[in-house]
C-alpha cells in the first residue's frame, strides 16, 4: 500500500507532484543515485505529510513511492510497506519550527562543496551569505544578508533533526535553508515551486562562493 491509498484528488496530485520534483532533481545531478528526499504538508489535513520513500532511486520515482507520515513526529500514518526517508525527522523538525509547507533536501554540487568547506565535523556553524542579489529570492526580511547553519552530518540523523529544531525555534531571522556539513542542503517554502526557487538561487550563491577569491565566512553559533 502507498500513498496512494489516500481518499482525495489533492492527494494523488501531491503524489504525482512529489515525483516529478524528484524527477527533475534527478536530470539536474542534484539527487545523484538514491540521494536527497522531498515532502509536503498534505492539503486539507491537519497534521499529515507525504514524503519520499527511503532508497528509491530518485530518477525514477511514481506517485506509489510517497508515505503519508505525521507532519510533527514523522510516525506512519498509513500503512504501508514502503520506509519513509531516512531523514524524515529533519523534515519533521521543520514543520514543527517553521511556516514550511513543503521541503526539499538535495545533494546539489556546489551547495555541497560549500558544506565540506563551511562545516565542522562536530558542531554547527552559521555561514554568512551578504550582498548576493539572489538573496532577495529568498524571501528574508533583511536580503542584504543572512548567516545560514551549518549542521553536523552526525550518523544518527534525529541528532542533526535536534539542533535544526533548536536552531529554528529559537533564531527568528533565520533563512529558509540549511547545509549538512559534507552531505547537501534543504530548502524549504509555502510549496514545492517556492522550495525548488531558493535551493536555485542558494546552489548559483555556493556556486560564486566556490571560485578562487571569493571567500566563505563562518562563526561558531
Ligand atoms: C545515496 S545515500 C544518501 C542518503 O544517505 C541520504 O543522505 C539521502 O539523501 C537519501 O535518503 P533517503 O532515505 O532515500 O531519503
Ligand atoms: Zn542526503
Amino acid at each position: 500500500m502507498s500513498a496512494r491509498t489516500v481518499k482525495g484528488q489533492s492527494a494523488d496530485q501531491l503524489c504525482d507532484a512529489l515525483a516529478a520534483f524528484s524527477r527533475q532533481m534527478y536530470e539536474r545531478g542534484w539527487m545523484p543515485g538514491t540521494s536527497g528526499n522531498i515532502s509536503a504538508r498534505l492539503p486539507g489535513t491537519d497534521d499529515r505529510a507525504l514524503i519520499t520513500a527511503s532508497g528509491r532511486d530518485k530518477g525514477e520515482l511514481t506517485a506509489q513511492d510517497m508515505v503519508v507520515v505525521h507532519a510533527a513526529t514523522g510516525e506512519v500514518v498509513e500503512p504501508t510497506t514502503l520506509r519513509a526517508s531516512a531523514e524524515t525527522s529533519i523534515h519533521t523538525a521543520l514543520y514543527r519550527a517553521t511556516d514550511a509547507q513543503a521541503v526539499i533536501h538535495v545533494h546539489s554540487p556546489y551547495a555541497t562543496a560549500v558544506a565540506c568547506r563551511a562545516g565542522q565535523a562536530n558542531r554547527p556553524t552559521l555561514l554568512r551569505l551578504e550582498r548576493f542579489e539572489l538573496l532577495k529570492g529568498l524571501g528574508l526580511a533583511d536580503p542584504a544578508g543572512t548567516e545560514m547553519p551549518v549542521f553536523p552530518n552526525w550518523a544518527e540523523v534525529p541528532r542533526i533533526a535536534a539542533h535544526v529544531a533548536d536552531h529554528y525555534g529559537q533564531t527568528s531571522n533565520a533563512p529558509p535553508a540549511l547545509l549538512i556539513a559534507d552531505h547537501g542542503i534543504t530548502a524549504w517554502g509555502k510549496d514545492l515551486a517556492q522550495a525548488r526557487n531558493r535551493l536555485e538561487c542558494l546552489e548559483s550563491i555556493c556556486q560564486v562562493l566556490t571560485i578562487n577569491g571569493v571567500g566563505i565566512h563562518t562563526r561558531d553559533i
